[in-house]
């Protein structure tokens, strides 16, 4: 299956000399969140900002709705609406007049009703005759997405949507998301904040110098990197692990109290029943047992730890 978004073998040197793309290659599926995890500079900007046309790769193509972006940019710009990091919004206009000026710059006749519909959504309808500059930051957010929807796009950019935005506004953001995506629109995200991708998106690919170091189903990530520990707190300390034990993935705390067992989520038999039974009749005593469980800030950091402690090196 052909993406909606085909993204081969990109590059970006800006003209600094800053390798901001090297070889990106990913194809977007129609309909699906897509989150772009990375940290400051990975080039998530420069990734989408070049598949809108804003920035001219130094090598590579890119094709939205089968249009490559260079020769073909009014067909696949038309598909596209971006909301960028930034918000820049025209202080004295109202909401309802910018995004109607918004829609024509796309050349599209105008269309109240359409736009009545994308504020309503938005929930900023009771405030469509209110000038911009009297809005709060979330609200100008929001304004910023529907310019970015007032010409119908199939595929929608949000880069780092909830920058700056508090957690309750942050969670309204993403029922926003949401509903675009019941709606079929195909949603590329950046953000720092991995519960955003864990919550919203179908996939999550992972940028880090400019290169993208893999993109997954986020479920599959998660399930992958998704292993869980149990701590079992002993009531004597132990010098060394039980014998019978010592074959699982069993280690013992530096101070002794503790043993810790890694698994896996997804394993039909976790072996912690037999692991308990065996302790129990050793007559190693339990004092209390706890688990934890990898999120995606711990594969994300796993991923990109290396660079950034040679960063602060
Ligand atoms: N116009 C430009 N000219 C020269 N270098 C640039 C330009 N824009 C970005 N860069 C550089 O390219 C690299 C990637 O930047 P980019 O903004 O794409 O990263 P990012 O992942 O979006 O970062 P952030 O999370 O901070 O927004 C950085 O080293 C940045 O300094």
């Amino acid at each position: 299956m052909t993406g909606i978004i085909e993204i081969d073998h990109l590059s970006k040197e800006y003209d600094s000399g800053t390798k901001a793309l090297s070889d990106v290659s990913l194809s977007i599926n129609e309909g699906e969140i897509i989150a772009l995890l990375g940290p400051n500079g990975a080039g998530k900007t420069t990734l989408i900002s070049t598949i809108c046309g804003l920035v001219v790769p130094t090598g590579g193509t890119v094709r939205v709705g089968g249009h490559d972006i260079r020769t073909d940019w009014r067909a696949a710009r038309k598909l596209i609406g971006l909301v960028p990091q930034e918000i820049m919004l025209e202080p004295f206009e109202t909401v309802m007049n910018s995004v109607r000026f918004t829609r024509g710059l796309y050349g599209q006749a105008p269309d109240d009703a359409y736009i009545e519909e994308v504020l309503r959504s938005l929930s900023l309808w009771d405030k469509r005759e209110a000038a911009t500059k009297e809005l709060s930051g979330g609200m100008k957010r929001r304004v910023m997405i529907a310019k970015a929807l007032s010409h119908r796009p199939k595929i929608l950019f949000l880069d780092e949507p909830t920058a700056g935005v508090d957690v309750a506004l942050r969670r309204g953001m993403w029922q926003v998301v949401e509903q675009l995506r019941r709606d079929g629109v195909t949603i590329i995200l950046t953000t720092h904040y991995l519960e955003e991708a864990e919550e919203m998106a179908d996939r999550v690919g992972v940028i880090n110098k400019g290169q993208l170091l893999l993109v997954k189903p986020t479920a599959e990530l998660m399930g992958e990197f998704g292993k869980k520990t149990l701590t079992i707190e002993l009531d004597q300390p132990l010098t060394a692990i039980p014998q019978d034990a010592s074959d699982r993935n069993l280690r013992l705390s530096d101070d002794g109290r503790a043993l810790i067992y890694d698994y896996d989520t997804r394993a039909e038999r976790t072996g912690i029943a037999r692991l308990l039974g065996d302790l129990a009749a050793q007559g190693i005593s339990v004092r209390d047992v706890s688990t934890q469980q990898s999120n995606l800030e711990e594969v994300f950091m796993t991923l990109v730890s290396e660079p950034r402690q040679e960063a602060e090196a």
